[in-house]
């Protein structure tokens, strides 16, 4: 595959509005934005930390993936976001290795970055999820 950076590492959080609080006012991040993406049914906090992105997720629905993940494992380290080219040619790649993708298609994420995510259980325990900004 062809991977460029760490786009973001994704965490889910209980409350939004306090978690923000702790990135601000006690690591002293900025936030820069704060969307909702229906699609998967979050809203997000993005913190820019370098070169790399930190993706607050709260649930906005108790049957969404962050929703299910809070009640199942607590608030901590949900996914991790690698910025990728051509990725319907990533997709493909990793499916032909054998990886279990969870997109077989791109779908429409935050920032207006095309997403797609590969399963845990086929990634050693890692939820992975590849971004292409093809608005670049
Ligand atoms: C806004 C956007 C963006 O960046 O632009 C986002 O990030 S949206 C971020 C939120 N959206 C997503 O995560 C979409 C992709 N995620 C999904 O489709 C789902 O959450 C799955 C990862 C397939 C899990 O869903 P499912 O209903 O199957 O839950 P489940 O609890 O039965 O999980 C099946 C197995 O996977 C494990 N599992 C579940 N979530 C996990 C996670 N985040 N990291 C590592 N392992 C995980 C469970 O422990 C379980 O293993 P055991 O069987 O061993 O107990
Ligand atoms: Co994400």
């Amino acid at each position: 595959m062809d991977i460029k950076k760490i786009e973001h590492i994704g965490i889910a959080v209980k409350d939004l509005e306090a978690s923000k609080k702790y990135y601000e006012e006690v690591l002293g991040l900025e936030c820069y934005a704060v969307e909702e993406v229906a699609d998967q049914k979050v809203k997000t906090a993005f913190f820019m930390v370098g070169e790399t992105k930190i993706e607050l997720l709260e649930s906005t629905q108790p049957d969404g993936p962050i929703g299910k993940f809070i009640e199942k494992k607590g608030e901590g380290i949900h996914h991790l976001a690698f910025a990728v080219n051509n990725i319907e040619g990533q997709l493909a790649e990793a499916k032909e290795k054998g990886v279990r993708l969870i997109d077989e298609t791109p779908r429409s994420g935050a920032e207006g970055l095309d997403i797609a995510f590969l399963h845990p259980k086929s990634t050693h325990g890692v939820l992975t999820e590849l971004c292409e900004d093809k608005n670049k």
